[in-house]
């Protein structure tokens, strides 16, 4: 049921509309078929009208109508019809709101995990985000469509449960009671229902996460013919989920089939006690039956859509949670102060911890503008760490970085980091177009920077051959490039946007010496234009550079370039 609160708290106006649109439809169908008893009344031939049907006569005498066959059946069509177009009404509300709830959940999940603090954005899995973004979001949604469709039902009984009432109150309650009882007996089956949900969401999760992993490591795997253990995991997770899937089948069918046979009895028990045991018109009794059948058909049905959404809602709170999580993690704000690159970027006696392991110990840098500095150092001695500093990914535990002498936290840090060209180590490529690649979808660029961009990264020449040029597609994770011509789009994306900042992470590991020395001597020439940090062990990388630092066990120091072997 909470589920029904964060939704009514979450889209409160359209909730309220669905409910109201039900709620009269319920009233219009419940309407019109009252007219039934007086019907019933005339075409059985009793002589005497109860009193409810009597009342019932009477409202229409007040309309100035005659209970004609012919009036109360116009009655009964026109009744129904209101109805119908209300339920359509209602039905499209909750259509609607259900888009809504999935592409709001959606956008809120990718919006608080991309706002969050990098360390946190490290941990999360990519296969779990897709599932969440795919598979949970549409799961929760349908759990809100099932939770509309049980309160609108609900409405719908409790009408008819309404006017049952005035037919004959006490056998009205003695069905309802007995129909309670049935309908609590049946509620074991929900909670079986929820388990099942709540097994696929975090089964389903599992499966994801594994297979985007699996297939973003296929080549080794299949090269080391190890697919197949990937694959009988994949298989033996895939066939956990079918079983719960099964359970909740199997938990919704049982329901279902129930559903004509528990009628059944109730309808010939009431028939029963109406015309033996309280000696009511036979009319009397059908039109009772058909309100207590209706009512406990209705209350079935929605403790058929309870169980459904018993078993999506573990979608909606998982992705709830995560969206929470991410928004308690999020990205400190950054300052305001508008960020310039005139003179210096600066690290003072900058230290900074992984856990307890320290990477950076008391470092001291200088970056003077327009210089191309390189960062050398073995493997995991956190040269990376000192680039997502200065990208402010991440905050160091002591000291002071600043830029032009302003604290680096106090920088308007999107303007900040609009000014940088970023090269990581990996050379992970949309599967999408060269153009598409390099601006990323930014509206500002256009083909010619891309080209720009492309030739100042030694990369026009092979995509001026390929026959579709900035069209041709790179392929899944740029697949149908060499490691070189991936390496050098990625530069080129660096470059595009004309940053005042280019970092480059192992940037030209992939490049053969030629190539390389043509992209160092491009780099070289935009650097007194562009300010130039890049992390390498490469020899053209040192020999271009205007300063080298060497980083080992946490300490940083400046070193001639020719005494880096
Ligand atoms: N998110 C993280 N959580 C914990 N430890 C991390 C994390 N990221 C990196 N490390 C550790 O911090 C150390 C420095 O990592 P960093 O990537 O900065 O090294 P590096 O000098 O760039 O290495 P390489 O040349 O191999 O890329 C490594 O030992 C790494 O294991």
């Amino acid at each position: 049921m909470r589920i029904i609160v964060a939704f009514g708290r979450a889209y409160p106006a359209r909730t309220l509309l669905m409910l109201i649109s039900l709620l009269l439809a319920g009233v219009a169908e419940s309407v019109s078929l009252t007219t039934m008893l007086p019907l019933l009344s005339v075409t059985l031939g009793d002589q005497t009208h109860s009193s409810f049907a009597q009342k019932v006569v009477d409202v229409l005498h007040w309309f100035g109508l005659e209970p004609t066959v012919l009036v109360m059946l116009s009655v009964i069509v026109l009744g129904m019809t209101v109805s119908s177009t209300l339920i359509l009404l209602g039905n499209r509300q909750v259509g609607y709101t259900v888009a809504h709830v999935a592409t709001d959940l959606r956008v809120n999940l990718i919006r608080s995990l991309l706002g969050s603090r990098w360390e946190y954005y490290l941990r999360q899995s990519t296969g779990a985000l897709a599932n969440a973004v795919a598979t949970e979001a549409y799961r929760a949604s349908t759990g809100y469509e099932h939770a509309a469709n049980m309160l609108a039902l609900c409405i719908q009984a409790g009408v008819y449960a309404f006017i049952a009432l005035f037919v004959s109150w006490q056998a009205t309650l003695v069905s309802l009671v007995v129909g309670f009882i049935l309908l609590i007996a049946l509620q074991r089956l929900a909670k079986t229902s929820r388990r099942a949900g709540k097994s696929q969401t975090r089964l389903m999760r599992d499966l994801l996460t594994h297979l985007t992993d699996t297939l973003s490591s296929v080549k080794p795997l299949k090269a080391m013919a190890r697919e197949d253990i990937a694959d009988s995991l994949l298989r033996s997770q895939a066939a956990e989920l079918n079983k719960a899937m099964e359970r909740e089948v199997m938990s919704r069918e049982t329901l279902r089939a129930l559903q004509e046979p528990m009628l059944a009895i109730l309808a010939a028990a009431g028939l029963y006690a109406g015309v033996v045991v309280w000696h009511l018109p036979l009319s009397h009794v059908m039109v009772l039956i058909f309100l207590v059948v209706r009512v406990l058909g209705l209350m079935h049905k929605a403790q058929q859509r309870y169980h459904r959404m018993a078993a999506q809602d573990s979608a909606y709170w998982a992705l709830q949670e995560a969206i929470d999580t991410a928004a308690a993690d999020a990205e400190p704000s950054g300052g305001n102060r508008t960020p310039t690159l005139q003179k210096d970027i600066v690290f003072e006696g900058v230290s900074f911890t992984y856990g307890a392991r320290q990477i950076l110990d008391a470092v001291n840098l200088r970056i003077p503008v327009g210089s191309f500095t390189s960062l050398v150092g073995p493997s995991g001695a956190g040269k990376t760490t000192i680039l997502d500093l200065i990208c402010v990914l991440l905050a160091p535990q002591s000291g002071k970085i600043s830029v032009d002498g302003v604290p680096i936290e106090e920088l308007d840090r999107q303007r900040w980091r609009r000014m940088i060209g970023y090269v990581p180590q990996e050379t992970l490529l949309l599967h999408d177009t060269i153009l598409a690649n390099v601006t990323l979808g930014d509206p500002a660029l256009t083909a010619a920077d891309a080209e720009r961009a492309l030739k100042q990264a030694g990369a026009w020449e092979f995509v001026e051959k390929s026959p579709a040029g900035l069209q041709t597609i790179v392929g899944e994770r740029g697949g149908k490039l060499s490691g070189g011509q991936r390496q050098r789009i990625v530069i080129a994306r660096a470059l595009a946007h004309n940053p005042r900042l280019l970092i480059l992470d192992e940037a030209t590991s992939a490049l053969d010496p030629e190539s390389e020395e043509a992209i160092c001597s491009t780099l070289k020439a935009l650097s007194p234009a562009i300010t130039i940090i890049a992390v390498s062990h490469r020899p053209a990388m040192i020999h271009i550079a205007d300063q080298v630092y060497r980083l080992n066990e946490g300490k940083l120091n400046l070193v001639e370039a020719e005494s880096v072997e």
